[in-house]
């Protein structure tokens, strides 16, 4: 993990109280490249982005921000590692697998910087929809896994954690949010748009296409699926490791998963922790019935045309 012990050495995020930077300066300025809202840093590094290389043995880890990113991070770190939880605790979910697009004011490491000083082979997150992910995953053929999560449970997630992740535009109400999410003014942009993008293209080059739902009702099948597209052979007794190491519980518990070791100037768990409820159908405790119908009406014709379901509970 990087550290400060050179002077030219970039900081890692957990190093961001050092420079004594207010909320002011962490909240981000937005600006739209290609109609999808970004940080104003991400959009100015937006050239470098489009142009970072991948390679033919890059894993990829595509998601609609919380979706279920960290616990399929988590997963995939276990399957490489044999199930070897001392290795995945080598350093945070946001060093082990740099977060490409993600970008930070100078010395902190963007994911960009983290990902071209790792040595191959690399597990990169991304939340890009697909029409802007670097061409370089497409030309090289990078194994892509892709998580999605029903639009409610999706929401209600982003707002609790816009709230508590000052890099993160403020969201106001949950109502407020609603109506932001409907129309896509969300850093990243439309949910619709983002997992109708993945469905379409699934089946054309070498992705894993998952539901939050699905893991949480059987995580065993979906871990032997993950396993079998990284063409990994575990035991039982790995699997099961795997299965507990993995499960919200534990990961909650787990510093090098959990987000807890950001100073709280960038991540406010007392205002909502990262590894909030992990339920699916929670949304239900905050929509109300009003709310409900009037976002499944919009649902019903912005996913009109798409053969893709979710499922909303379990
Ligand atoms: N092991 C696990 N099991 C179930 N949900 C998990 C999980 N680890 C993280 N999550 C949930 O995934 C969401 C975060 O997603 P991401 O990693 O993409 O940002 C949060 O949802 P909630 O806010 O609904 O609890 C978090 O609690
Ligand atoms: O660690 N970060 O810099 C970070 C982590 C998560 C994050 O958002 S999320 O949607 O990927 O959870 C944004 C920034």
């Amino acid at each position: 993990m990087c550290n400060l012990s050179s002077p030219h050495s970039k900081m890692s995020l957990e190093k961001m109280k050092d420079l004594h930077l207010g909320e002011q300066d962490l909240q981000p300025e937005t600006r739209e490249v290609n109609g999808i809202l970004m940080s104003k840093l991400m959009s100015d590094n937006w050239d470098k982005i489009w142009n970072f290389q991948a390679k033919p043995d890059d894993l990829l880890i595509a998601t609609y921000a919380k979706a279920g990113t960290t616990w399929t991070q988590e997963i995939v770190d276990m399957i490489q590692n044999d199930g070897d939880v001392q290795k995945c605790q080598r350093a945070n979910t946001y060093d082990r697998h740099p977060f490409i697009e993600w970008t930070l004011p100078p010395p902190l490491n963007s994911g960009l910087d983290l990902a071209n000083k790792m040595p191959s082979p690399r597990t990169l997150k991304t939340h890009l929809p697909v029409h802007m992910l670097p061409p370089s995953f497409w030309k090289e053929n990078s194994k892509i896994i892709y998580v999605a999560r029903n639009a409610k449970d999706c929401l209600v997630s982003y707002y609790y954690f816009s709230r508590m992740n000052k890099m993160l535009p403020d969201p106001g109400t949950l109502g407020e949010y609603i109506e932001q999410f409907k129309a896509g003014k969300v850093l990243w942009g439309s949910w619709y748009d983002h997992v109708k993008g993945w469905w379409d293209v699934k089946d054309q080059h070498r992705i894993l296409y998952l539901f939050y739902e699905d893991m949480k009702e059987d995580p065993k099948r979906e871990i032997k699926k993950i396993a079998k597209f990284l063409e990994k052979d575990i035991s039982e007794e790995v699997l099961n490791k795997i299965i507990y190491h993995t499960s919200f519980d534990v990961m909650k518990e787990n510093p090098m998963a959990n987000y807890t070791t950001l100073p709280s100037s960038i991540m406010d768990h007392s205002i909502s922790p990262f590894m909030r409820k992990g339920m699916p159908g929670d949304w239900k405790n905050y929509f109300t019935v009003a709310q409900s119908e009037d976002f499944d009406e919009d649902y019903r014709r912005k996913m009109a045309g798409s053969n893709i379901t979710f499922r909303t509970e379990i």
